[in-house]
């Protein structure tokens, strides 16, 4: 079983839903990376969703735009976040990591070497923003082959069809994207998701995440109650910007964000 199966199996036999923080690698400098992961976690992150920096991010808006660009100033390459991840495992080997990304960096780092790098670094999971259907029947079982769960998005636009043939590419969980357009958007309906994850549940066996719009906790608890877990990005984001100066604030931000969201998500169970 998978590390990503694993957790999501576990919260689900206590009826907890998993808290799912979206950064990205090398933002606001490459070497605070590893610290902000284990800041996650403390704050009562499940599971990481690392995002791999790229000059195009089509699916972003500005919030994660900005972040891309921080850490490509850098020079955040994908080798590089992938040896975030491998020093991430030296003191972390429960909390899975997904990373996030569009397929140009893998793509040229070739596919197969990306995915054995990734594997052997402790990656648990490939999130790729712009692979197309077509092209997932090659690469999803590259992934799957070395115990990386495939991660593919669904959006309220994918026909039945395609929900049905995305799952079959996925392992450990699929991501359900709660609006149209691009992250970091302000409000989300949560009676609308609710339908719509509902009848998600109906086409897939797997655990279904929801992200996209869940900036604090009384919308993380309304969209976990119908849901596996959320998906938390651009207010984490927006945070390390804004104190990207201070890394003790920075600390103390993240955990005032994420840690009522953890809590509000715990009290559904009860
Ligand atoms: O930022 P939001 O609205 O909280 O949504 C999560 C999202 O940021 C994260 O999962 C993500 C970052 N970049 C992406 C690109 C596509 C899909 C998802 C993502």
């Amino acid at each position: 079983m998978s590390r990503i199966e694993a957790v999501l199996k576990n919260l689900k036999s206590e009826s907890r839903k998993a808290l799912i923080p979206y950064i990205t690698a090398g933002d606001p400098a490459p070497d605070q990376t590893v610290a902000l992961m284990h800041t996650l976690v403390r704050a009562g992150a499940d599971i990481i969703e690392l995002g791999v920096p790229f000059s195009d991010p089509m699916a972003d808006g500005p919030v994660i735009q900005l972040a891309c660009e921080r850490a490509l100033k850098h020079g955040t390459s994908l080798r590089q976040v992938i040896a975030m991840v491998r020093e991430f495992r030296e003191t972390d080997t429960d909390t899975p990591v997904v990373l996030m990304g569009y397929l140009n960096p893998m793509e040229a780092m070739g596919y197969e070497a990306f995915a054995d790098a990734a594997a052997d670094a402790g990656v648990d999971g490939v999130l790729t923003v712009d692979l197309p259907p077509e092209e997932a029947d090659q690469v999803a079982p590259l992934f799957a082959e070395r115990q990386l769960d495939p991660i593919f998005l669904l959006a309220p636009t994918t026909t039945d069809e395609r929900i049905r043939a995305i799952s079959e590419h996925s392992s450990g969980y699929v991501y359900y994207v709660s609006i149209k357009g691009v992250t970091g958007s302000a409000s989300i309906n949560v009676e609308e998701v609710a339908s719509k994850v509902a009848h998600v549940h109906e086409l897939t066996a797997l655990p279904v995440g929801v992200g996209f719009g869940i900036r604090d906790a009384k919308t993380a608890a309304a969209v976990g109650r119908v849901s596996d877990g959320v998906i938390v990005g651009s207010v984490l984001v927006d945070t390390i910007a804004r104190n990207q100066a201070d890394p003790e604030a920075l600390n103390q931000a993240l955990t005032d964000l994420l840690h009522p969201m953890r809590e509000a998500l715990d009290s559904l169970a009860q």
